[in-house]
């Protein structure tokens, strides 16, 4: 018999159970009982799926109130001093919350920790806040109480751990100047006892396996971390549990060799990122050593081609018999729960998908093939049909856009003029004074407002009625931004549910779903549109809003939208061409609508980027030619518009160093971009390249609820007017205020506008 298991399950719930419940509590409205309690309904519902469909090997650990790297960081007890932890006390929930979000139900408020990017996934996590002379011990039982959970519900649980290495890696401190830094590799000294206290609980509790993951093995490692891999997990594998080590995210490379002399007693590939890995590894994995082949796709949501797998994995099957194991290629918290959820997606559509639920039954279906294949002919037959009638559907393809692409290559990605000429004609059109303000785009997106668009799809609201009601937020917030003296204006996206979403509902080539919810962070949760055929724009999709908005007034209104290579990044995108070309796609249809809006009047145009850097590929070695095609799609969709005619972009949650060269090659007139929580910091790589367009640096983080003071504010432009020319510098908070209450954004734009005038003043 073939084992399964997965390396994760989404914890959200089907219908976001997770999502309510922890904001019922935060807004006080929910006992910590009850929310405890719907966190065991979850895992249990979560674990039974996964039993029921012949998963042998349950993960626990998965489950996490916020982020699972921070229910690590409050096990290891690596709270950082300000949040007032007791040493030799246990961690309470309320820490943890503080840590997330500064505040909770109980406790003090304090700042709260970084959050980050995980990998190159739309999924943030709490990053560790390291110090040379931190001590860890258990300070949280939580993970030790789940186990016990499923065990006593009948499951074999298989504990889902971060490996030391990669936990330090993804950690940040004063100390430390990079993810890499070795000096982080002497915490290990102190860290390594308290990893193997846990597994020796873990085994104490009838642990037989125990997943320890360390994504960073598909990385470029520093040789020093690679030594240290085999220095800790010498350490780590001494006792009796046994160590599956998962890596995901892409192939092992150069660290093949590295992990293979790991002495642990599994190792975890993803076949779906790097296939050929697998050839490499089987001829060196030994006699006693587990295989977990990754095979299905935990990071896109299309019925997974079985004959493909099963081609790709019976050379391993011969070789190893039931040392293989099965697996999803990572956890599958990067896709939506179930897709019997969708009762409005075209069945031909839902025939293509596969969400989390479902791909417990391809893995099961594919261990049949292995274990008794006659069984398991006429499921595989249904599979393979389904897989050629997507690949032969005429709804893939689009003859137009198919004509548009075949002459991409004599289409100009450039402006008409250089930078000095089209500010100077920019400049005589708009008449801004020095030290302009703008917005990022999205004001709050109140109650109201969500409930507008749930009355609207559940009927309860005609289109016009809701069409009116938006136009009701917009004036308001023109309005708003008129009287307190902003000088680019926004018109506050009221009308978009999410910036990649939105788009993907009027775009051709499209499909949205109706629950198909993805944990992005803590509560927060996204619904990734389907991109599934060649794109195309039928009709305009923000020209009324913004030329509406336009009318209202005087001042310039910024046309906002989201840039090509965001919205691949944030869509489950079609895996039957390469990438780059639906980018392409994606570029022509924004193109249009830019040019539409050019025609309706509208003078400054967003194009927004926040997930350029994202979607860097993990190896160093592969950015050149991505940052290649997504900077050139980004200049494909901004680049037919007049002189006169402004660009903005915007990029949050994002290190500009690196790829400094690439944003500039983006040639926007002005980039607005994240830099107070990093106190300017960030703008460094923009000084020391003498980047030569208007720069906004983000003057407070949207992420808080606090007020920034003026002199702050001041304090921050004249730190960047120090190295950049004031003359280029704009004036705006660090992204979208979307997630922010009215009250604490009218006294934050307030001081902005304020400080900005000083700042005038002053020069
Ligand atoms: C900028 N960020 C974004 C990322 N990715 C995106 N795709 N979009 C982004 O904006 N990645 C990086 C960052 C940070 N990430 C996020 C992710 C998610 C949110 C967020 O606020 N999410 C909301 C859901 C937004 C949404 O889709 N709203 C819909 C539906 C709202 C809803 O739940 N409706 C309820 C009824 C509501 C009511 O009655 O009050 C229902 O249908 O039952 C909409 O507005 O229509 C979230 O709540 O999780 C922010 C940053
Ligand atoms: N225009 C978007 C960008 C977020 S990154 C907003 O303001 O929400
Ligand atoms: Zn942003």
């Amino acid at each position: 018999m073939t084992t399964l298991h997965t390396l994760g399950f989404p914890r959200i719930g089907a219908r976001r159970e997770l999502k309510q419940a922890q904001e019922a509590y935060w807004a006080g409205t929910l006992q910590r009982s009850e929310l405890e309690h719907v966190g065991r309904e979850l895992r249990a519902r979560h674990w039974a799926a996964q039993a029921e469909a012949g998963i042998s090997l349950l993960p626990v650990g998965d489950f996490a109130w916020y982020d699972q790297m921070l229910e690590w960081n409050c096990l290891l007890g690596a709270v950082p001093p300000r949040f007032g932890q007791d040493a030799g006390e246990p961690v309470d929930l309320d820490t943890l919350f503080r840590m997330a979000r500064g505040r909770a139900p109980s406790g003090t408020p304090a700042a709260a920790c970084e959050m980050t990017k995980w990998f190159d996934t739309n999924y943030h996590y709490i990053v560790p806040e390291l110090h040379p002379s931190q001590t860890y011990r258990i300070a949280r039982d939580s993970l030790f109480e789940q186990v016990a959970e499923a065990q006593a519900q009948g499951h074999q649980a298989k504990p889902v751990i971060p490996g030391p290495l990669s936990w330090l890696w993804l950690g940040k401190g004063d100390a430390y100047t990079s993810a890499g830094d070795s000096a982080k590799l002497d915490l290990l000294e102190r860290l390594v006892p308290v990893y193997r206290e846990v597994l020796a609980r873990l085994a104490d509790q009838g642990v037989e396996w125990v997943q320890i993951d360390e994504p960073i093995l598909v990385l470029d490692l520093p040789d020093a971390w690679q030594r240290a891999l085999l220095r800790v997990y010498d350490q780590l594998t001494a006792g009796p549990v046994k160590l599956l080590l998962a890596t995901y995210f892409g192939g092992l490379n150069d660290n093949l060799f590295t992990a293979l002399a790991l002495p642990v007693a599994g190792l975890h590939l993803d076949l779906v990122r790097a296939p050929e890995q697998l050839a490499a590894v089987l001829p060196r994995l030994g006699d006693k050593k587990i295989l977990s082949a990754g095979v299905i796709n935990g990071r896109n949501i299309w019925r997974t081609d079985l004959d493909k797998a099963l081609a790709l994995i019976e050379p391993a099957r011969a070789q190893l018999g039931e040392r293989l194991w099965l697996a999803p290629s990572c956890s599958l918290l990067h896709v939506p729960v179930d897709l019997a959820h969708e009762q409005k997606l075209d069945a031909e559509l839902k025939g293509w998908l596969s969400f989390a639920r479902q791909k417990l039954d391809e893995l099961a279906l594919l261990a049949q093939a292995l274990d008794a294949p006659a069984e398991a002919a006429e499921a595989l037959a249904g599979q393979r049909a389904a897989i050629a009638a997507r690949a032969t559907s005429p709804r893939i393809h689009n003859p137009a856009v198919q004509a548009y692409m075949a002459v991409l290559d004599g289409v100009s990605r450039d402006r008409q003029s250089p930078f000095e000429t089209r500010i100077s004609a920019q400049q005589q059109a708009l008449k801004l004074p020095a030290f302009p303000t703008t917005t990022i785009g999205s004001f709050p997106q109140t109650r109201e407002i969500r409930a507008l668009r749930r009355d609207l799809k559940k009927g309860a609201l005609s289109e016009a009625d809701y069409d009116a009601a938006i136009r009701r937020e917009i004036e308001q917030c023109i309005r708003y931004q008129e009287e307190i003296g902003i000088d680019v204006l926004v018109h506050g996206e009221a009308e978009r549910n999410d910036m990649v979403e939105y788009f993907g509902e009027l775009l051709e080539g499209f499909a949205f779903t109706q629950n198909g919810w993805v944990q992005s962070y803590g509560s927060r949760c996204v619904k990734p549109p389907v991109i599934f055929g060649d794109v195309s724009r039928p009709q305009p999709m923000t020209v009324a809003w913004s030329a509406y908005a336009q009318s209202l007034t005087d001042k310039p209104v910024k046309g906002m939208l989201t840039g090509p290579v965001t919205i691949l990044q944030w869509s489950f995108v079609r895996d039957d061409q390469p990438r780059q070309k639906t980018c392409e796609q994606l570029a022509l249809a924004l193109r249009q609508e830019v040019l539409d809006l050019e025609d309706a009047g509208i003078r400054v145009i967003q194009i927004d980027e926040p997930a350029l850097r994202e979607g860097l590929p993990l190896r160093r070695a592969d950015w050149p030619a991505y940052l290649g095609w997504a900077v050139d799609c980004f200049r494909l969709s901004t680049g037919a518009v007049r002189d006169d005619t402004q660009t903005h972009t915007h990029m949050c949650y994002a290190e500009f160093n690196d790829i400094i060269e690439s944003i500039a090659a983006m040639d926007a007139d002005v980039i607005t971009i994240e830099t107070s929580r990093s106190n300017m910091e960030l703008l460094k790589a923009f000084e020391d390249f003498h980047y030569p367009n208007d720069i906004g640096p983000g003057v407070y983080d949207i992420h808080s609820p606090n007020v920034p003071e003026v002199d702050w504010i001041v304090g921050l432009m004249q730190k960047a007017a120090a190295n950049l020319p004031a003359e280029r510098l704009w004036v705006n908070p660090d992204c979208g205020l979307k997630t922010r209450g009215w009250e604490e954004t009218r006294s934050a734009l307030e001081n902005m506008v304020q400080a900005a005038r000083r700042l005038r003043d002053a020069g």
